[in-house]
């Protein structure tokens, strides 16, 4: 069993919606705290309603009181406020081995906190050190570490070297383990950096050519969550989590669902 922390999007490519379907897709049950409720489709997001947080507050003590939750990952989480709750949460040690996709901007450019630099250093100082594995994509990783990330593969060398510097700050903030993602990269792969204590290693892939790529970093952090629920160890986890995101892109490359970036196909698996 593993647990989401997220917002909802109305269009189910992401958000909380696309952590359920991934979880199932492993055969892991989802429980779900929401943090926002989003109205938005493959073209953009056209509002955001907040959850209170006392409200996220009361969604987790409900799951945690009673179900016995293995993993969990947070989402788009938006407020500072919500950071805290959730902190709070992991430092009494009822958050086990917990995933952090450090949300701050959609796909489409709109953003998904009121203030992303704001909410990205309380994501650093008060849940990374709680973190097993943290999942950023290039634009989050150079708010997190204040750092110019690439934009494309044309010099591999620095590009895969500027990631691991993030992923090493990322693991000296308190993260376990740092996954800096090459979703967004210009180039003919998509490299993930995985760095630990021990060890940075490249996984890397051939970019799937598709506008069908919404929900891919929420797919990516849920899977890892479903992997360590079921005992994976992290690495191992992180892994499988990257080749069924790359199944679920190819499956559905040629989808025509909205008129814009349309979702990965979860049900690759199993
Ligand atoms: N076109 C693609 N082909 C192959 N793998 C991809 C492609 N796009 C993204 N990925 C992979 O999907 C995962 C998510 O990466 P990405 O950098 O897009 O995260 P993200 O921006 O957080 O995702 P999201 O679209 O949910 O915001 C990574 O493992 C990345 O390598
Ligand atoms: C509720 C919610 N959570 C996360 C994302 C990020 O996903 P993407 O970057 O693919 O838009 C999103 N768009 N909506």
């Amino acid at each position: 069993m593993a647990l989401t922390i997220a917002g909802s999007d109305s269009g189910g490519g992401a958000g909380l919606q696309a952590d359920l379907a991934a979880f199932g897709a492993f055969g892991v049950h989802g429980t779900t705290v929401v943090t926002a409720v989003t109205a938005q489709h493959t073209r953009g997001v056209e509002g955001v309603w907040p959850l209170p947080p006392e409200a996220v507050a009361a969604q987790l003590d409900a799951v945690l009181g009673d179900l016995p939750v293995r993993a969990a990952k947070t989402g788009m989480l938006g407020d500072p406020a919500v950071v805290a709750v959730v902190a709070e949460r992991c430092a009494a040690g009822v958050l086990p081995r917990l995933v952090v996709d450090p949300v701050l901007v959609a796909t489409s450019g709109d953003a998904l906190a009121e203030d992303p630099s704001t909410l990205a250093k309380a994501i650093r100082d008060q849940l990374l050190p709680h973190a097993a594995v943290v999942t950023p994509n290039l634009p989050e990783a150079a708010v997190l570490c204040d750092l110019p990330v690439p934009e494309t593969l044309d010099r591999p060398a620095d590009a895969i070297e500027a990631m691991a510097e993030a992923g090493r700050q990322l693991v000296a903030a308190g993260a376990t383990m740092a996954v800096v993602k090459g979703g967004h990269l210009h180039g003919p792969s998509a490299p993930d950096v995985v760095v630990s204590d021990t060890q940075v290693l490249v996984l890397d892939g051939p970019r799937v050519p598709t506008r069908n790529d919404h929900g891919t970093g929420c797919t990516l952090s849920a899977a890892i969550a479903a992997g360590l629920a079921q005992g994976m160890p992290a690495l191992a986890a992180v892994q499988r989590a990257k080749a069924y995101v790359a199944a679920a892109l190819e499956s559905a490359k040629d989808w025509r669902l909205g008129t814009g970036r349309g979702p990965v196909d979860h049900r690759v698996w199993g």
